[in-house]
C-alpha cells in the first residue's frame, strides 16, 4: 500500500467534555496521494474544555480523501477528511466511505457503552458516599482523583495501571497525587505511530499512551490558543468548501450527504448522552481537567496572617478556589510575624539586595488544599502591624528580596515532599509589590533559556500605588542595564521616573484586573494614573475578572465573630430575627441606643482619598437631621482618623468612629448594619459591598469600577436590583441615593426584604472567578 507522509494544520473544536471531541480537519493546502491508512497525531493537542484548539498533524495516510484520525487520548476517536484527490482506483470511494462510517459507528457505540458504565459506577460511588463517607471539603488530593475518575472509568485496566505508575508524581499530605515537574511532558516526543495499519492503529496508540504519565498525556493534548477565536474558526471553515460525496447506486442507501454530517450527527448523539449521564448523577465540581497547572500566587499580604485590605483577602481565598478545580496551588508571602500553624522547612537561600547578601528561610503550611509558603528574613520581621512601613528605599529592598526568593520557591521548597518545578507553572503576581517577579522571571531565567515554560500573570488590584521613585532606584533592582527602559516612564506630574508597576505590566505574560469596569477605566487618563498608555498598548493581554468572596469566612451562617456577645449566626430563613439580634448586639457593643427601627448605616475601609470618606463627612450634617445611626471603622490617613473621632464626639448619640483595624468588628458591623456606604472615588472591585450583600445589608455605592459591576441599582417598578448607586462622586448625589434608600427602608418593607433576599442568594463565591483565572493561566501557558 502506498502511503504518503506529511504534515498539515488542523483546527479542533471540543464539545466541552474532555472525553469527547469533534474534530474538523482543514486541509486546504493538502497535497498528498491519499490512501486509506493511519495518521500519526503526534502534534495533536486539545484543550479538554469547551473551545477551540489548533495544531499540526503529522500524517501518514492514503486513500480517497479520507483520514482516520486518532488522538493521543485513548478516548478520542475522531474522523476527519482531507480534500486530497484519489488516483487509486483499486477500491471504490463508496466502499471506503461505508467502511469508515461503520468503523466510526462501532467506536461511537463503544463510547456509549462506556458512558453507560460511567453512569452506573457514579451511581454506585454516590450511594457508597452517601451511606458511609462523611462529606469533606474539596482538597487538592481529592480534586485530582476526581479529575481523573471519569478517565479511569473510561479506560481499561491498563490505563488505570498507567495512572498509578506515574514517574513524576508524589503524594501530598492529603494522600492525593501531585504532579511535579511537567516540563518533560513538553519536551518528550509523543511516540510515532505513523507506520501502523489502521486496524492496529488504535491499539498501538493505546499502548503508547500507557507509557506516558497523565501529566504527559494531559500536556500533549493541550494546545489552546486564545487568539483562535470563534470568528477566526468560522472564517477558515467558510473558506474550506465542504466535501460533497457524490451518491452512486452503491451509496444511495446512505442517509448522509457528507461524511461531516455523519460524524456530527453521531457525535452530537453521544455528547447528548454524555450530558444526560452527567445530569443523572450528582453534578461534579468544575475541574480544570487537562488544564491543571502548578500555580504560585505571590503577594505582599495574605489573610488571615497579614492583611491591610482587599489584597489580603484575595490572596487568602482565590488560591483555594483554584485548588478546588484541581490545580496544584501555592501562595508565597513574607513572614511578618510568628504564625502558629506554619512550620520551618529547613531550606535556606541567599540573595543579593543592594549589594548585600541576605539569607532567607522558608516556612510552610498546607491548608484547604493550598501550600502556603512564608519567606522569612530579618528584613520584614516584626512588621505585622505595618507591612508597608518604612521609607521608599526600605520598602523597595523588601520587595526585591521577596520577588527574587519567590521566583525560586518552585525549585527549592518541597511541598508535601515534592517541589513544584518550573514546567507547567504560572506565577500570579499582585500589584506593584510583586510586579518585579515577572521582570526577574524574564531577565534572570527566560532570557537564558531557563524556566522556559513558566509564565506570569500580573493582577492589578489598585493602580494608584505603583512603586514610583527617581530613575536611580533602578540600581536597587539588580537588572541588566538594558532593562531600564521597562521601568522608565514620563508623566507630567512625576516627570521621568522609575516605575515598577510599568515594568511588571510590560513583562507579564498576561494582566488581570479585578472587574470589567476597572479594566475599562484603567485605559482612561483619569483611571490609569499615568499607566493608561502602557495598559492600552497591552490591552490584548488584559482581562477583567470580578473578585469572589470567601463564602466560609464571610457567611452569616458560619461567621465565627457572630457566636458571642449577643450576636448570632443567621441564614436567609432566619434573616429577620438573626439580623435584628446582630443589630441590637452591635448597638450595645458600641454604646449606641438599642433601637430596632432606626436605620443603622456603616462604612468600613481604609481611610484615604480613594474611599470617598470626605463625601460622607460632607453629608453628615444632612444625615444628622435624619433619624439614623452611623458606624465607621477605618484606619489610614491621620487627618481622616482624627475626623472620625471628632464626628463621634460631636454626635455621640448617633455616630461611632472606630479608628483601628479589627477584622472582628468588620464582620460584626457587616452583620448588624442595615446599609453599607461605599462612596469610593474609584474602586477596582470592592469586597465590602459583596460581603454586605451576603449578609442582607444593602449597599449604597458610587457607580464606579467594580461597584458598578456588582451592585445593580434597585428598580422599584420591577422589584429588581441589589442596592442604590449614584453616578458621580458628589455629596448631593450620595444624599439623593441615601435618601431613596432610607425611604424604602422605612416605608416599603417588602421591597427591602426583596433587596436583601436577592443579595443573599447571589453566587458570590470564588468558583466562577477561579474558572476565569484558569482560562488566563492556560492562555499564558501557550503564549510564546
Ligand atoms: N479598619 C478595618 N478593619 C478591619 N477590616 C478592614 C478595615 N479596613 C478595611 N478592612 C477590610 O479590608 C478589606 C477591604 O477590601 P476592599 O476590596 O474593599 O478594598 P481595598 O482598597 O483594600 O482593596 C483593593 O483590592 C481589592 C481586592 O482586589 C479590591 O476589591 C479593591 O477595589 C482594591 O481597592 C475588606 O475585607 C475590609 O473588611
Amino acid at each position: 500500500m502506498m502511503a504518503s507522509v506529511g504534515s498539515l494544520p488542523f483546527l479542533v473544536e471540543t464539545n466541552g467534555d474532555s472525553t469527547l471531541l469533534m474534530m474538523i480537519l482543514h486541509s486546504r493546502n493538502l497535497k498528498f496521494s491519499p490512501k486509506l491508512g493511519t495518521v500519526n497525531a503526534s502534534s495533536f493537542e486539545y484543550s479538554g474544555a469547551r473551545g477551540f484548539g489548533r495544531g499540526r498533524l503529522n500524517y501518514r495516510c492514503g486513500s480517497r480523501g479520507l483520514l482516520y484520525l486518532m488522538g493521543n487520548n485513548r478516548h478520542i476517536r475522531a474522523l476527519g477528511k482531507s480534500s486530497g484527490t484519489s488516483e487509486d482506483k483499486d477500491e471504490s470511494e463508496d466502499d471506503v466511505l461505508q467502511a469508515t462510517i461503520e468503523k466510526s459507528k462501532k467506536v461511537l457505540a463503544l463510547q456509549r457503552e462506556l458512558l453507560q458504565q460511567i453512569a452506573e459506577r457514579k451511581k454506585l460511588v454516590s450511594s457508597i458516599d452517601s451511606e458511609s463517607i462523611p462529606e469533606t471539603e474539596g482538597t487538592q488530593g481529592s480534586s485530582i482523583s476526581n479529575e481523573y475518575s471519569d478517565e479511569n472509568l473510561l479506560s481499561d485496566s491498563n490505563s488505570r495501571k498507567g495512572f498509578a505508575s506515574i514517574g513524576s508524581a508524589g503524594e501530598n499530605q492529603n494522600g492525593g497525587i501531585v504532579f511535579s515537574n511537567f516540563v518533560h511532558s513538553r519536551e518528550k516526543e509523543i511516540p510515532d505511530v505513523s507506520s501502523v495499519d489502521i486496524d492496529e492503529g488504535f491499539d498501538k496508540v493505546e499502548e503508547e499512551e500507557d507509557k506516558l504519565s497523565p501529566a504527559e498525556i494531559s500536556s500533549s493534548r493541550l494546545y489552546v490558543n486564545e487568539q483562535l477565536s470563534n470568528k477566526r474558526y468560522e472564517t477558515i471553515k467558510a473558506d474550506t468548501p465542504p466535501i460533497e460525496i457524490k451518491k452512486s447506486a452503491k451509496t444511495s442507501s446512505l442517509k448522509y450527504e457528507t461524511l461531516e454530517d455523519v460524524l456530527e450527527s453521531n457525535l452530537r448523539e453521544v455528547v447528548n448522552e454524555s450530558n444526560n449521564v452527567e445530569s443523572e448523577g450528582e453534578k461534579p465540581p468544575p475541574l480544570a481537567g487537562a488544564n491543571a497547572m502548578n500555580v504560585i500566587l505571590a503577594a505582599a499580604e495574605c489573610a488571615p496572617w497579614s492583611k491591610t485590605g482587599g489584597l489580603g483577602d484575595v490572596a487568602g481565598s482565590l488560591p483555594k478556589a483554584l485548588a478546588r478545580r484541581g490545580h496544584r496551588v501555592m501562595v508565597v508571602v513574607p513572614r511578618y510575624g510568628n504564625y502558629a500553624e506554619v512550620q520551618e522547612t529547613g531550606v535556606r537561600k541567599r540573595y543579593k539586595v543592594d549589594g548585600q547578601d541576605m539569607e532567607v528561610t522558608f516556612f510552610q503550611a498546607y491548608i484547604d488544599g493550598v501550600d502556603f509558603v512564608f519567606i522569612d528574613s530579618p528584613i520584614w520581621r516584626h512588621l505585622d502591624n505595618n507591612i508597608y512601613g518604612g521609607n521608599r528605599v526600605d520598602i523597595l529592598k523588601r520587595m526585591v528580596l521577596f520577588c527574587k526568593a519567590a521566583a525560586e520557591v518552585p525549585w527549592h521548597v518541597p511541598c508535601g515532599g515534592v517541589c513544584y518545578g518550573d514546567g507547567n507553572l504560572a506565577f500570579i503576581a499582585n500589584d506593584w509589590h510583586t510586579a518585579l517577579l515577572p521582570v526577574y522571571l524574564k531577565a534572570y531565567y527566560r532570557d537564558h533559556g531557563v524556566m522556559k515554560y513558566t509564565r506570569s500573570v500580573l493582577v492589578i488590584h489598585n493602580i494608584a500605588h505603583q512603586g514610583r521613585g527617581p530613575v536611580e532606584d533602578f540600581n536597587y533592582v539588580d537588572l541588566p542595564e538594558h532593562y531600564i527602559d521597562l521601568f522608565k516612564l514620563y508623566d507630567p506630574i512625576g516627570g521621568e521616573h522609575f516605575n515598577i508597576f510599568a515594568a511588571g505590566l510590560k513583562a507579564a505574560d498576561r494582566i488581570v484586573t479585578v472587574s470589567h469596569g476597572y479594566a475599562w477605566e484603567l485605559k482612561t487618563s483619569e483611571g490609569g494614573w499615568g499607566l493608561h498608555g502602557i495598559i492600552h498598548e497591552n490591552d490584548w493581554k488584559l482581562r477583567g475578572i470580578v473578585n469572589g468572596i470567601d463564602t466560609k469566612d464571610w457567611n452569616p451562617r458560619f461567621d465565627v465573630h457572630l457566636t458571642s456577645d449577643g450576636y448570632t449566626n443567621y441564614t436567609l430563613e432566619t434573616l429577620h430575627s438573626g439580623k435584628h439580634q446582630c443589630k441590637a448586639a452591635l448597638q450595645k457593643e458600641l454604646g449606641l441606643p438599642v433601637r430596632k427601627d432606626v436605620p443603622l448605616l456603616a462604612f468600613i475601609g481604609r481611610l484615604d482619598q480613594q474611599k470617598g470618606i470626605d463625601l460622607i463627612a460632607e453629608a453628615i450634617p444632612w444625615m444628622m437631621g435624619q433619624d439614623v445611626q452611623l458606624v465607621m471603622l477605618g484606619t489610614g490617613r491621620p487627618d481622616l482618623e482624627q475626623m472620625l473621632r471628632q464626628f463621634e464626639s460631636q454626635h455621640h448619640d448617633k455616630i461611632r468612629g472606630w479608628v483601628g483595624f479589627s477584622v472582628k468588628m468588620a464582620h460584626r458591623i457587616t452583620a448588624g448594619a442595615d446599609i453599607l456606604l461605599m462612596p469610593s472615588r474609584f474602586e477596582p472591585c470592592g469586597l465590602n459591598q459583596l460581603y454586605a450583600m451576603n449578609y442582607g445589608t444593602i449597599p449604597v455605592v458610587h457607580a464606579v469600577g467594580g461597584l458598578r459591576d456588582t451592585v445593580k441599582p434597585f428598580n422599584p417598578f420591577e422589584e429588581s436590583g441589589l442596592g442604590w448607586t449614584f453616578g458621580s462622586a458628589e455629596t448631593n448625589k450620595l444624599i439623593d441615593a441615601l435618601g431613596n434608600c432610607l425611604l424604602t427602608y422605612r416605608n416599603y418593607k417588602e421591597s427591602w426584604e426583596g433587596l436583601q433576599q436577592r443579595g443573599m442568594t447571589q453566587d458570590l463565591s470564588w468558583d466562577n472567578a477561579a474558572q476565569q483565572y484558569e482560562e488566563v493561566l492556560v492562555a499564558a501557558k501557550f503564549q510564546w
